[in-house]
């Protein structure tokens, strides 16, 4: 089978929800292909951190069957996390249904997550290796459907400030122009990890990246990668400055930001329209902007939703492959 839900984005793209059917009950989450829980906001969570979302209420699911002395604890890059405990119940996502998933109820949430009371939970679509559920791991919604997907594929459609779409077992070629081409993933730390060695812009020297390792995580809203490839791409833009009260490069809103070209497996180069590099304003007034480029200190760069923005994504869990295409 197959299964589509849309991803609508959420305060200027900062992340993207979709609607999950779980044992009857619809949550809006946030799915994310750079961790592999699926954990709700539930009845079990203390009434102050519930405030302004949409629980999972445990008593209500004719289908949820508690996972006894199972627990988990997930901590992400941000130093958000959640920790609660387990049970398994039937996730139906835009048609792929998966009987028998693991639930993780959260019984503890950061402050960021009670915040963003748009987002209940997320479904991480990484691989099952990076799974915190003890004493024993569990597999992801997209392991656990892959068997019965027409295709063992999902691919990411998302879009600046409109409502794309996440679909599971099929690749919809209208949603893309040319031909999708394809790069080998890196399974060994458990994410859609791909080599990534340089970026360009325009036809000026190729820029090297340090450690020349990226992944593809849904769940970030920005393009993280290393100072000097931040700092050679924004020598570019006029007025362009590295703002610490703001925590990152600033430029004029007016600026015409240029392309940004970033080597995918050694095989292509996949172009970050710099329309998209343009994120938000950081004034009311809306004269300075907040660059979707950003600087993070790791060998592994995280392509983030600035990157989906302009590339439709497919990510192939039969061969372990991530394909790219620009967007329709
Ligand atoms: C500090 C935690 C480190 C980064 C590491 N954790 C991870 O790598 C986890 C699985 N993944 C993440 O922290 C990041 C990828 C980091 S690359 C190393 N992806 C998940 C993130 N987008 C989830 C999120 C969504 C919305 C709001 C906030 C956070 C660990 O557990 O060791």
């Amino acid at each position: 089978g197959t299964g589509k839900v849309t991803a609508t984005p959420i305060n200027g793209d900062v992340e993207y929800l979709s609607p999950v059917n779980i044992g009857g009950q619809t949550l809006n989450l946030d799915f994310d292909s750079g961790s592999s829980d699926l954990w709700v906001f539930n009845s079990q969570l203390s009434t102050a951190s519930q405030t302004g979302h949409t629980v999972f209420n445990v008593a209500k699911s004719q289908t949820l069957q508690m996972m006894t002395g199972a627990t988990y604890s997930i901590s992400y890059g941000d130093g958000s996390g959640s920790a609660g405990n387990v049970g398994t119940d039937t996730v139906n996502i835009g048609g792929a249904t998966v009987t028998s998933q693991a639930i993780e109820l959260a019984t503890a949430v950061s402050a960021s997550f009670v915040e963003d009371t748009a987002s209940n939970g997320l479904v991480g679509l990484a691989f099952s290796k990076l799974n915190t559920v003890k004493p024993t791991q569990q597999k992801t919604f997209f392991d656990n459907a892959m068997p019965n997907l027409a295709e063992p594929v999902f691919t990411a459609d998302l879009r600046s400030n409109a409502v794309g779409a996440y679909e599971f077992g099929a690749i919809d070629t209208s949603k893309f122009n040319g031909t999708m081409q394809w790069a080998a993933v890196n399974t060994t730390n458990g994410f859609w990890q791909f080599s990534s060695e340089k970026f360009q812009v325009g036809d000026a020297t190729p820029m090297a990246v340090p450690g020349g390792q990226a992944i593809a995580d849904t769940g970030t809203t920005l393009m993280l990668t290393s100072a000097a490839v931040v700092n050679a791409y924004y020598a570019n833009v006029q007025g362009a400055v590295n703002d610490q009260q703001v925590g990152g490069v600033t430029f004029p809103c007016n600026s015409q930001l240029p392309d940004l070209q970033f080597d995918v497996g050694g095989s292509f180069m996949a172009n970050v329209k710099g329309s998209d590099i343009n994120f938000a304003p950081v004034d009311n007034a809306g004269t300075t902007c907040f660059g979707g480029v950003q600087a993070i200190q790791s060998n592994l760069q995280i392509y983030g939703d600035i990157m989906f923005k302009s590339q439709f994504v497919a990510f192939n869990g039969g061969n372990n492959s991530i394909g790219m295409a620009p967007h329709q």
